[in-house]
């Protein structure tokens, strides 16, 4: 088997792998750094821009690998699946950061009928499925269901603005309503033979369809296909044979605050790990492209940190969850606990809104701002990140802290 021996190796061409590479690339010029992927396209993060100091937005790029090595002519990159390459080829690392992301997890394997979508294949399928289709079930409620739910439109993950350029149409029946069906679960999914022999009444559910959901609820509905938009599972299965790498309760490769999974040498960064150290008040992992950014950047500041054997504090993106989206084509920051994660009955909440402008809600807990959910442009961010990464004591200002006719900007300067 020929061997390679490589002073920094990292796997995968997504953002996180991307981010990390470009970094590593930058601080050793004198290295080559092998990028190694298993698709022929690799993400890069363009147009980044910080929008406050733990908010930032950018755009990512499906670019050619040539183009990265064109602005980095010391990443070489293999588009190969393995440290053990198909070609055979065994690459003998220095340090190694494995960033293979994650697939969607579906509630079934196996059935034609359930779709996930993550890379640009699965989109495509989802669109040609979407193209003829007449009722589609999205089950979850989180990123991928808002945005399905948005349009009736509809290699490494996609990310924002992925359904951009595609022609997302289903059939005009379809494009007529969306309903929704909260509280519930989905029990089981029947194919249309196994639906005839539960002999439904006709009027109750029109047996036209290929498939059909039976929901916790007691409710049965007949569809196209199924997209499963719940959640993903890290891909850490190519990596554990011969490994004794520890798993994250989400199946993600654990790593300390250095980005350091249990296996020496071997770093991971993005949506295949498992942040296991003990997090800020304020900040928790989500499977973000935000979070694979700042993951890979700061795993290959950790990885040239131990090799110079230098000192790397926690970078202070960890300090305060922050991520700035677009949902309904309204602009969403979400931050700190937002969703009160973790708080219990511990916490206050305070709202304000105006229909079709703007929505602001804030989560308080012992008289100090830890969460916020704004939508719409309310120039609020950089003051309430302040508040939430000061803590000062906001009790004495109760709810006039989101009246509209105070200007909070000045009042906290
Ligand atoms: C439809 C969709 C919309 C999204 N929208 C947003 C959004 O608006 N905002 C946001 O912040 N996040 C969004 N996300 C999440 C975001 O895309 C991911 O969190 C982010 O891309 C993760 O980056 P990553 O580099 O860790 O992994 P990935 O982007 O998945 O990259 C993994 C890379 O590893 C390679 N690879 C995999 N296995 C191997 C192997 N065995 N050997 C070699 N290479 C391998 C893959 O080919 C790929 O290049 C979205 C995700 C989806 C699916
Ligand atoms: N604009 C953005 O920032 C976007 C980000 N993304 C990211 O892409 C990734 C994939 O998105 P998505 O699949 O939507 O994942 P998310 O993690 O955003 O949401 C998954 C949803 O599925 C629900 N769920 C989990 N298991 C089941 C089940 N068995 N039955 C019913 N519901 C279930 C979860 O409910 P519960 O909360 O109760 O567990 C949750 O609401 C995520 O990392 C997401 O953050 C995707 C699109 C847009």
């Amino acid at each position: 088997m020929a061997t390679e021996r490589v002073p920094w190796l990292v796997v995968g061409g997504g953002i996180a792998g991307v981010t990390c590479a470009e970094q590593l690339a930058v601080q050793f010029s004198e290295n080559d750094i092998y990028l190694l992927t298993a698709a022929p396209l690799i993400k890069a993060a363009t147009n980044v821009r910080q929008v406050s100091r733990t908010l930032e937005e950018f755009s990512v790029e499906e670019q050619a690998s040539s183009t990265l090595e064109r602005q980095h002519p010391n990443i070489r990159v293999i588009s190969s699946p393995e440290v053990i390459t198909e070609d055979g080829k065994h690459y003998i690392y220095d340090r190694l950061c494995l960033c293979a992301g994650a697939r969607p997890k579906l509630i079934v394997d196996g059935n034609p009928y359930v779709l996930g979508i993550r890379d640009t294949d699965s989109a495509k399928t989802f669109q040609s499925h979407l193209a003829k289709a007449r009722r589609v079930v999205v089950v979850g409620n989180g990123g991928i269901a808002l945005e399905l739910s948005e349009e009736s439109r509809l290699g490494s993950a996609l990310g924002p603005d992925w359904h951009e350029g595609m022609n997302l149409k289903a059939t005009q029946e379809f494009s007529r309503c969306i309903h929704i069906e909260m509280e519930c679960e989905v029990q089981r999914i029947l194919l249309s033979d196994e639906f005839k022999q539960l002999n439904v009444p006709a009027q109750a559910v029109p047996p036209e369809w290929p498939v059909y959901v039976e929901l916790t609820n007691g409710k049965l509905y007949g569809c196209d296909f199924i997209v499963s938009a719940t959640g993903v599972v890290p891909n850490v299965e190519p990596f554990l044979p011969g490994n004794s790498f520890e798993i994250g309760e989400d199946g993600g490769l654990k790593v300390d605050d250095h980005m350091r999974t249990s296996v020496p040498n071997i770093y991971a960064a993005g949506d295949i790990c498992t942040a296991a150290w003990t997090p800020s008040n304020l900040w928790q992992q989500m499977r973000l492209w935000t979070q694979a950014r700042q993951m890979g950047w700061y795993a290959a500041k950790c990885m040239a940190a131990d090799h110079l054997g230098e000192k790397i504090e926690m970078d202070f993106c960890f300090e305060l969850f922050a991520h700035v989206t677009k949902f309904f084509n309204y602009k969403v920051i979400l931050l700190g606990k937002y969703n009160a994660q973790g708080l219990g009955s511990d916490h206050e909440l305070m709202l304000r809104c105006t229909k079709g402008l703007e929505y602001v809600k804030v989560v308080m807990q012992n008289g100090r701002m830890v969460g916020a959910v704004l939508i719409g442009e309310t120039d609020l961010e950089e003051t309430f990140e302040n508040l939430m990464l000061n803590q000062m004591d906001l009790s004495a200002y109760g709810e006039d802290l989101l009246d509209p006719n105070i200007d909070i900007e000045d009042y906290f300067d």
